[in-house]
């Protein structure tokens, strides 16, 4: 067990120390590069570095890197009284909060990739940092190891954001990806992201999309300067699609991704952003659609940059620690002249609520969308359904009948029934769901299958 340093000893001289919270998929790594590499991470930031302690719940618990056991501690709230910068990498709300909370309140620095603590206290963790003095960076919180929060919040300040859109969540990426070049049963596959480090340690966070939800608040308040939270976020997850939706998708040329997307209204429409959450059809051709296994991708839209695109690795404890090192190093630096101006150094405000914008209600939001449906195999049935979108001012753009199939989804060759899909234009979200209660009433459709929204540009 590790002997804590008392505060006095870690704020005088030029060492910066640092305690991590957590120690499993992503703070194993993080321990590792700080031993190992720790000559390297104190050249980058000016002075020394050092680790004084990794507060973990149990010590015996085998990990991915073993960290010393002089370094172990389960006494995490003093652990985060003695240090300068506290890394938390336990995740959810409590003790993380607290914990994050008490470095905060006492100046310290806090790097965290704990998007849900985020989505839901970001506003006003970062008023605390900013009352006390503290420093709060959250990079891994999105994207993993791609830098896309410095980017938004640094390079893009002089410029107007217009949407965001992404793969955010690498769990269920790799899970749809695996469903639609090999095949894989969707437990499967999940089973398989949780072994590699990619899920949360509650995987419904995952599959459910409360993970992207979390990162589309985050990336929303950054990029429309205003303070979104978790419950802005309209959200759907991935557990509804199956393999037939997969593969129906396939054949019409599109793959199926969870995507995350703020946009902000145009002029003329009510100002405010949309911020939402759901499995959503791509053409294969679109630059979202080659983003593989547990890899996000993230466009941005500005006024005057244009289009801009961030990819890498999304999940994992080596990428995300990356991310983890890059603030730890940013704060470091930040803390070190804090200690040699003895002056309180101000960080970039993160969550600053400038632009007023409020958050619309999924029913604002325009796209276009595709309709899977079941249908009675005779004469007038495509002529009913395209009378029942034009009644609801929805237009079609592309409409297949992929083959006769039962009620039960197999192909045959009678003229029991027919599926047809439809692509429809961009329709708002209000029109589209009644539309979709009038094609179910119709008696010639058997079934609607699905309902997905499908984007074609970045
Ligand atoms: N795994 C990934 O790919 C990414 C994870 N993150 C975030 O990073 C954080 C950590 O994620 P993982 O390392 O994957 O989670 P994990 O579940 O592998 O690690 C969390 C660790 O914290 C420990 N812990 C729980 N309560 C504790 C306490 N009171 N004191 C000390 N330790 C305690 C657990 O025993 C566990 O070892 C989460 O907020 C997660 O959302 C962010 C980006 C990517
Ligand atoms: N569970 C998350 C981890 C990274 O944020 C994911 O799968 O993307
Ligand atoms: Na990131």
């Amino acid at each position: 067990m590790t002997q804590l340093p008392t505060p006095s000893q870690s704020i005088s001289g030029e060492m910066i120390t640092i305690g991590l919270l957590g120690a499993g998929n992503v703070g194993a790594q993080v321990a590792r590069t700080l031993v190992e590499d720790r000559e390297l991470i104190s050249a980058r930031v000016g002075a020394p570095v050092r680790l004084a302690g990794v507060a973990v719940r149990d010590p015996e618990t085998p990990r991915d890197w073993k960290v010393p056991g002089e370094l172990l501690t389960t006494d995490a709230e003093a652990l985060v009284d003695s240090v300068d910068l506290v890394i938390e990498l336990i995740g959810g709300m409590e003790p993380a909060g607290a914990l994050i909370e008490r470095a905060l309140a006492r100046g310290a620095a806090v790097v965290t990739g704990n998007k849900a603590l985020l989505a839901s206290r970001g506003a006003e963790l970062n008023a605390l940092a900013a009352h006390s003095g503290g420093l709060l960076r959250y990079e891994a919180s999105v994207g993993g190891a791609i830098p896309i929060l410095r980017p938004i919040e640094e390079s893009l300040s002089g410029d107007r954001i217009t949407k965001v859109m992404g793969i955010v969540n690498g769990t269920t990426n790799y899970i749809l990806d695996q469903m639609d070049t090999t095949g894989a049963a969707f437990g499967d596959a999940l089973a398989e992201a949780q072994k590699l480090g990619y899920a949360e340690a509650d995987p419904t966070a995952d599959v459910a999309g409360h993970d992207a939800a979390a990162k589309a608040a985050i990336l929303g308040t950054l990029a429309f300067h205003a303070p979104f939270s978790f419950d802005d976020v309209y959200c759907e997850g991935i557990t509804e699609v199956s393999a037939d939706d997969i593969e129906a998708a396939a054949a019409s040329g599109y793959v199926i991704k969870l995507l995350a997307i703020a946009e902000k209204h145009s002029a003329g429409q009510a100002p405010g952003v949309v911020l939402r959450v759901h499995p959503t059809l791509l053409p294969r051709t679109h630059p979202l659609a080659s983003v593989r296994g547990a890899f996000n991708a993230v466009f941005v839209v500005a006024e005057n940059a244009g289009e801009l695109m961030f990819y890498g690795q999304g999940a994992g404890g080596k990428p995300t620690s990356s991310a983890i090192m890059g603030d730890v190093v940013a704060v470091a630096r930040t803390v070190l002249m804090k200690k040699g101006t003895g002056t309180s150094v101000p960080d970039a405000p993160s969550i600053s609520g400038e632009a007023g914008l409020p958050a619309l209600p999924i029913e604002k939001a325009t796209t276009q969308y595709y309709i899977d449906m079941e249908v009675a195999d005779r004469e007038g049935v495509i002529a009913g359904i395209a009378r029942v979108l034009a009644d609801h001012h929805v237009s079609i753009e592309s409409m297949r009948q992929p083959g006769s199939v039962t009620v039960e989804g197999e192909v045959e060759d009678s003229d029991n029934g027919a599926r047809v899909q439809i692509v429809t234009h961009l329709a708002s979200e209000k029109n589209l769901s009644e539309t979709v209660q009038a094609l179910r009433g119709l008696d010639v459709v058997k079934t609607v299958n699905s309902v997905l929204r499908v984007e074609v540009e970045k």
